[in-house]
């Protein structure tokens, strides 16, 4: 794996309103700072807007006012996407490609070593699947590639959306492992409807409908 970027990691969302037809924001006003390590939970009712926020880290929806920064660069520019990582709910893959070559072309695509996301395999107990396509994969084997894939660049910025949906005790225990790591030197911002006890949480957001406003609740986890 290559060196981590040497940036000091960073978000900060400034009071941005977005949303996905013209004179319908899902979120107005919208701030949020993130400006340590840490791991950094969303919480909110369904429709609040937690993963429209994710949308905005990704880069792929561009504020209609206001601004995303990570690290001090514009989320919408080219040159974020080496500080972020995002796993989105639903895994994007090729049910004839084997989980190797899977993990093989998300480190080509994000310029890391081939051993990258391979190291991580056996921790989430799908080694003996390496050479299978994806086509033979349960649902959960299915999430937790997609989750290795993901995340397999060494990134200041880690986003997840519902990261332990489907998992078995060994990848939430192999994840847990892992957020607790990243959170020393990242920011890992969990949208989670539940979080499991074991969880260090540095600060919570909770997303609210109709405003969709986000409000730190101050409770450490
Ligand atoms: N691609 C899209 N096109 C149009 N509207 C969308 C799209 N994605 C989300 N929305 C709308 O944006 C609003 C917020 O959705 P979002 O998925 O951000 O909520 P959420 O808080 O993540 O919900 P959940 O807890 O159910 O995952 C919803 O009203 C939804 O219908």
């Amino acid at each position: 794996m290559l060196a981590p970027t040497p940036f000091e990691p960073s978000i900060e969302i400034d009071s941005v309103t977005v949303g996905y037809r013209q004179g319908s924001p899902v979120v107005e006003g919208l701030s949020l700072s993130m400006t340590s390590p840490g791991l950094y939970r969303v919480a909110g009712s369904n429709g609040s807007g937690k993963s429209t926020c994710l949308e905005l880290l990704s880069g792929f929806l561009r504020p209609w006012s206001g601004s995303v920064r990570l690290c001090d660069i514009d989320a919408g520019s080219a040159d974020a996407r080496q500080v972020r990582s995002v796993c989105r709910t639903a895994p994007a893959l090729f049910p004839s490609m084997t989980v190797h070559d899977h993990l093989a072309l998300a480190a080509r695509s994000r310029r890391v070593g081939p051993d990258a996301g391979l190291a991580r395999l056996a921790r989430y107990g799908l080694e003996s699947w390496a050479e299978q396509p994806v086509s033979m994969l349960s649902t959960g084997n299915v999430r937790k590639l997609w989750l290795l894939m993901c995340t397999v660049a060494d990134t200041p910025i880690v986003a997840m959306d519902e990261p332990f949906n489907g998992m078995d005790v060994q990848g939430i225990d192999a994840l847990i492992g892992e957020l607790d790591e990243w959170a020393r030197n990242k920011i890992v911002v969990l949208i989670s409807h539940s979080v499991p006890d074991e969880l260090s949480i540095t600060h919570s957001f909770l997303f609210k409908k109709p405003e969709a406003e986000a409000q730190p609740d101050g409770q450490a986890h």
